[in-house]
């Protein structure tokens, strides 16, 4: 037998698994880095956070991603040269990682790495007949095991196409085993570059779990901060606290067929970006408004669209409880106008859960790949937009 299989037979056998998740997001402010100590898998495991780390990317790394990111028209050599490169700097992330932490490569059983998403396509978005959904994370896999020596999983979002799915949101298989509740109805919440949430009903059934992007989360307000002020975002959501918000801008931002689609429905910078913000305000003859005032309007149409999405299921006669995580929980903005269009559901972050919100979709491919090696067995029923699969393709160092 290969020693490496042997290697991850006793992994999957052993009680517990030391697991390393990494997420690189839509906003390219970094790499997420979780290890995890997870002990069995399914519905009774058990996850502790040992570390979490965000490294940041320096402005040369993130504008060679810029160069081809969400762009239906690139050069393709670059395409080519950045898969095998950002495997090996999130390798390289990973080693410095653990060097910070005192942790041997030798000390953790496996890596789960989403890699870099360059182009999100749903046949609803692509329109193309003859073309199933479709999505690209580049960073390859074996680039990654070879650079830090640890067994790793990657390119999860490729089975979740292969089985009917769009190829996300990936988080509710994670948000379904770590945060499951009997008797309590949860929301969980993630306002990252896009915004989506999972429901987790509080009967416990898997068949009965919900999720769905509801469309921009930071990606639009942090196109603007570029643009006009030269900031990577909208710290503590300050410019778009001086802006005025703009009925009619706001109006027509939300004339997209996005916005009438069936759920569960996914999205991304392709359609959500500076481009769409222009036409929008052609539209609406606004071209001439502040740019505090279209921050302010790009908050709030962010905000609008997570709760139009919410309330499209919430039944009057259930409580459900909300748990926000991403960088956009970190917006007072975001967070109130959120909060005030939705006064019975009381909103926290997953930090009162135990994970902290920023280390969340990392901790999520450490569950993955524990589930891919260990466990499994969760049956999500027929419910369209989360097939009962296992997710990540499997690299071995050498
Ligand atoms: N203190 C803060 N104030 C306001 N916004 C913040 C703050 N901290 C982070 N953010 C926002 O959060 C963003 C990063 O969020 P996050 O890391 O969750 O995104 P991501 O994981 O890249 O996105 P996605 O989940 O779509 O892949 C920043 O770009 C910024 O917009
Ligand atoms: C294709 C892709 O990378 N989608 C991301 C993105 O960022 C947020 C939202 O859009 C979400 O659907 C997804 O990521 C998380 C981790 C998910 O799959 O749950």
């Amino acid at each position: 037998m290969n020693s490496y299989v042997q290697q991850l037979c006793q992994i999957a056998q052993q009680p517990s698994r030391r697991i390393i998740g990494l997420m690189s997001g839509t906003s390219l402010d970094g790499l997420d880095v979780a290890l995890c100590r997870i002990t069995g898998a399914g519905p009774a495991m058990q996850l502790e956070l040992e570390y979490f780390t965000t490294v940041p990317y320096t402005d040369a790394f993130r504008n060679e991603i810029r160069k081809v990111f969400a762009k239906s028209e690139i050069n393709f050599r670059q395409l080519c040269v950045l898969n095998p490169y950002l495997g090996r700097q999130h390798g390289q992330m990973v080693l410095a990682c653990l060097a910070d932490w005192g942790v041997a490569a030798a000390e953790v059983d496996l890596l789960a790495s989403h890699g870099q998403t360059v182009y999100h396509a749903p046949q609803k978005q692509h329109g193309l007949p003859h073309f199933p959904n479709a999505t690209l994370q580049i960073g390859d896999g074996d680039h990654v095991a070879v650079t830090t020596g640890i067994i790793t999983l990657s390119d999860f979002r490729q089975k979740h196409l292969a089985a009917g799915g769009e190829g996300a949101p990936l988080a509710v298989y994670g948000d379904y085993l770590l945060f499951t509740k009997p008797g309590e109805n949860r929301i969980l919440l993630n306002l990252g570059g896009i915004a989506n949430f999972t429901y987790l009903p509080g009967t416990a059934d898997a068949a009965a779990v919900f999720t769905t992007d509801t469309g921009p989360g930071n990606t639009l307000i942090d196109a603007l901060a570029r643009q006009y002020f030269d900031q990577p975002y909208d710290q503590e959501g300050a410019i778009a606290a001086r802006g005025h918000i703009h009925p009619g801008l706001l109006h027509y931002l939300k004339q997209h067929p996005f916005f009438e689609a069936d759920f569960p429905k996914t999205t991304g910078p392709e359609v959500f970006n500076l481009h769409y913000l222009q036409e929008a305000q052609q539209r609406s003859g606004t071209t001439s408004v502040k740019p505090e005032d279209l921050l302010a309007t790009l908050t709030r149409f962010s905000a609008d669209t997570v709760v139009q999405a919410m309330r499209h299921f919430l039944r009057a006669d259930q409580t459900y409880q909300l748990y926000a995580s991403g960088g956009g929980a970190h917006n007072p903005v975001l967070m109130r106008h959120i909060r005030e269009q939705l006064p019975g559901c009381p909103l926290r972050r997953t930090d009162e859960l135990g994970i902290p919100g920023d280390a969340k979709e990392a901790v999520l491919f450490a569950v993955l790949a524990n589930e891919t090696v260990a466990g499994g067995g969760t049956d999500f029923g027929g419910r369209e937009g989360v097939p009962s699969i296992s997710m990540g393709k499997i690299s071995f160092p050498g």
